[in-house]
Order: structure tokens, then C-alpha cells, then sequence
């Protein structure tokens, strides 16, 4: 992979230089909750400014449906906190490859930096088909001479301005992904044992495959947040109206069985906070919630923590641990009567002496929102799905692109 270094020696000046970031960033109501991922690509971006390069920065924001634009995904709030961090005017444009970003573009001088709207709103950046991805590819290779990629939190993805859009033209790999690359490396390699891994989160369905690896790598895996009442509910426990990913039930009870078999450690919780609704994220009215044993989760009632007794329990499992990696929250920590498990692991990797590594957008926020020091953690990484099939050993179409 040509590295930022290299390309900054090339020479960029008077070159529009495409940045395709990660700023998927946690927002209320239009306000950011947590500028992680803007924080973590700014050096890339300000470095080519300073070589006067005319820096186009595209991400995408959440998941929109792909059929024009979604004010609540809009971009512009990123693209206004970037030009805070960068101490500069950051120009915006109000679409993607239309008028307003091919202005916006023809109108940066060296060294100036403008965000285009979220790719997303793009049926072509995530299509599975190949022609309509490279479509909208093209028109994206239009506004640019080079690209230079740096959202590792999306690299797992493949998808136009990720994959197909580095083919098109010369690229280079930013400071982000090259950090990223070279710690998550390390947990690939030998690592100091205990391995500990947490595992939480919503996005079950793209996470649970990671499993699967780790159980030949690390020693422990404690189960959280969305993904334990998948297991549950292969132990033959009812878990309510909890998150279920019903398909994956055989392949969670083909892991419990080969984790049995080989030695690992699969824990799960014991004690679950439940609740008859999802809490009030706006507001944060407090939560009506009970805790309960995790093998009597109430019909009507839904999971939204893990409980004292697990707390206690996974806090020990990490407690001599030498090496963790933990992502996802086990909790709905967004709201402060589910936030106590999330911050349960988080105590518990400072106070173990492992060398430690938090993956993944909100469980990185969640780090910084319940007022842990950043610095604290061994490597906090951008990607949550991609530092796992990182992990997983797979192929990563945006890393794949860079190399080519
Ligand atoms: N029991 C639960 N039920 C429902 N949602 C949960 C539960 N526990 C945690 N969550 C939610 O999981 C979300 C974060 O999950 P996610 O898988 O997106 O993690 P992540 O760290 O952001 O990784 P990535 O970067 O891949 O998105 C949070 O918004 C949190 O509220
Ligand atoms: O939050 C993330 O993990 C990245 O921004 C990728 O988002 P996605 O899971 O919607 O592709």
C-alpha cells in the first residue's frame, strides 16, 4: 500500500485529492455526540491541506435507503464540526455527484477542503451489482485526480466509494488505516494470553460469524449487549422480545459446543436488566426496568443490560487478562439507567494490566460519553465490523483496493 508520506512526496499540490473517510458519527437530533471518527481522519485531511491539495472528503452517515436525500443522515454537521477541528471553512455540498458537489469542487483552491453529501443517498455505493456500483464509481472518479483512503470503519464494505473507486484512480492509504492496520495486526499474530474477547452490540447478524475465529485465538469470549439473547435462546431460555437472531440459533449452539470441546470459554450473562419498552433516548426519562436471572427474562420484556451479578462475573474474566479486545456495547448505554454494563467493561479493561483494544463507532463513543479517558485504552479503534473481519482474517475490500 503507497502510504500518505509517499503520496505528500509525490507532490499533491493543485491536485484534488478524494478522501473517503468514516464519518459515521453518533448524532442526536442533529447534534453529534461524539466526534471520534472526525477526529481520528482530521491529521490525514489537514496534512493534504497543508500540501495545498484541494481535499474532497466523502463518508457515509448511517444507513439511509439509498433513493436521494435523508435530511436525519445529512452530512452536514460532520462536515461543519470538521471545519471546527481544522480551524478552517470546510465548503459542503448539498449532493453527492451533482451540480452542487461539481461546483463545490471546481471551486476549491489549493489547500482548501470541502465534504460532499453522504454517499449513501447513492443507490450505486452499495449496490451488489457490480455495473451500478462502477457507475456511480465513475461519476465519483470524476471529481477527483487521486484518492486516498482512510475510513477503516468502513473498509469491510464493499462498496463504490470503497472498492471500486480506488481502481480508477491512483490511491494511497491514509495515517488512519495504516495505524489500524498495524495494531489489529498484532492480535493476529501471537498474543499474550489471557485473550480475552468482549463481544456486545446490536449488529448481531454481521458479527456472530467472528465467532467462529476466535474460537481457535482466544481464550475467553464474554457475551453481551444484542448479541446474548441469540445465545440464550440456543441455551432454551425464553429471552422475551430481547434481540433474536433467529436464523443463526443452529450456528450459535455449533459454537457453544465447539467452544465446550476445545477449552474456550464462552460466558454468558447471568443476570439480565429488562424492560416491557426501549427507553426514551431523547428525553432519558428514567427507564422502567427489573433486573432478572438471564434464565427468566419475562415473555413481554426485552434485554437492555447486563446485570450486577454479570458485571461482577465478566469484570473478573478480564481481570487477568493480558490481552483484550472489546467490541460492541452490552448495553443500551445511550440512555444512563442501561449504560452501568457498558461501563462495567470499561473499568474492567483499566484495571486489568492486559493490553487492551476498544473497536467500533459507538463502542468507542460509548468509551468517551461515560467519561473514560481515551488514553487509557491500549488502541481505540474507528471500525467495529471491520476490526472484526479484520480479526476474522477476511479479505477487506477497502484494504484489497489499496494494495492493488
Ligand atoms: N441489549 C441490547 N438491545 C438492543 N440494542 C443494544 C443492546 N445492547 C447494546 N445495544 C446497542 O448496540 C448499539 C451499538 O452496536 P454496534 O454493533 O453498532 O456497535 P459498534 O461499536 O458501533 O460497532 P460498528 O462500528 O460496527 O457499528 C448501541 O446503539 C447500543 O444501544
Ligand atoms: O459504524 C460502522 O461500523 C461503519 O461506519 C460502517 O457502517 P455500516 O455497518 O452501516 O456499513
Amino acid at each position: 500500500m503507497k502510504t500518505i508520506d509517499e503520496l505528500l512526496a509525490e507532490g499533491v499540490k493543485g491536485k484534488r485529492v478524494f478522501v473517503r473517510a468514516d464519518l459515521n458519527v453518533p448524532l442526536a437530533e442533529g447534534t453529534i455526540t461524539d466526534d471520534g471518527r472526525i477526529r481520528a481522519v482530521q491529521p490525514t485531511i489537514a496534512k493534504l491541506a497543508a500540501a495545498g491539495a484541494r481535499v474532497i472528503v466523502a463518508s457515509h452517515l448511517g444507513r439511509p435507503k439509498g433513493t436521494g436525500a435523508e435530511p436525519a443522515f445529512s452530512l452536514a454537521p460532520a462536515a461543519a464540526r470538521l471545519g471546527e477541528l481544522l480551524g478552517t471553512d470546510v465548503a459542503f455540498a448539498t449532493d453527492t455527484v451533482g451540480a452542487s458537489a461539481k461546483e463545490t469542487v471546481a471551486a476549491l483552491t489549493d489547500g482548501r477542503v470541502a465534504v460532499i453529501e453522504n454517499l449513501r443517498f447513492n443507490a450505486g455505493e452499495t449496490s451488489k451489482d457490480d455495473a451500478e456500483r462502477g457507475a456511480f464509481a465513475d461519476q465519483l472518479a470524476e471529481l477527483a485526480d487521486v484518492y486516498v483512503g482512510d475510513g477503516f470503519g468502513a473498509v469491510h464494505r464493499k462498496h463504490a466509494s470503497v472498492f471500486d473507486l480506488p481502481a480508477r484512480l491512483p490511491h494511497a492509504a491514509g495515517g488512519l488505516i495504516a495505524t489500524e492496520v498495524g495494531v489489529l495486526k498484532k492480535l493476529t499474530a501471537e498474543v499474550e494470553r489471557p485473550y480475552v474477547v468482549v463481544l456486545g452490540g446490536a449488529k448481531v447478524s454481521d458479527k456472530l460469524a467472528v465467532i467462529d475465529e476466535l474460537l481457535g485465538k482466544a481464550d475467553r469470549i464474554l457475551i453481551g449487549g444484542g448479541m446474548a439473547y441469540t445465545f440464550l435462546h440456543a441455551k432454551g431460555y425464553e429471552v422475551g422480545i430481547s434481540l433474536l437472531q433467529k436464523d443463526q440459533v443452529e450456528v450459535v449452539k455449533e459454537y457453544m459446543k465447539r467452544a465446550e470441546d476445545t477449552g474456550v470459554e464462552l460466558v454468558l450473562p447471568v443476570d439480565v436488566l429488562v424492560s416491557a419498552e426501549f427507553p426514551d433516548l431523547k428525553g432519558k426519562t428514567p427507564a422502567n426496568f427489573e433486573i432478572v436471572d438471564a434464565q427468566a427474562i419475562p415473555a413481554d420484556k426485552e434485554g437492555l443490560d447486563i446485570g450486577p451479578r454479570t458485571r461482577e462475573l465478566y469484570a473478573s474474566k478480564i481481570a487477568d487478562a493480558k490481552t483484550v479486545f472489546w467490541n460492541g456495547p452490552v448495553g443500551v448505554f445511550e440512555h444512563p439507567d442501561y449504560a452501568g454494563g457498558t461501563s462495567a467493561i470499561a473499568q474492567g479493561l483499566l484495571d486489568s494490566s492486559a493490553f487492551t483494544v476498544v473497536g467500533g463507532g459507538d463502542s468507542a463513543a460509548a468509551v468517551r460519553i461515560l467519561g473514560f479517558d481515551e488514553n487509557a485504552f491500549g488502541h481505540i479503534s474507528t471500525g467495529g465490523g471491520a476490526s472484526l473481519e479484520y480479526l476474522e482474517g477476511k479479505t477487506l475490500p477497502g484494504l484489497a483496493a489499496l494494495e492493488g
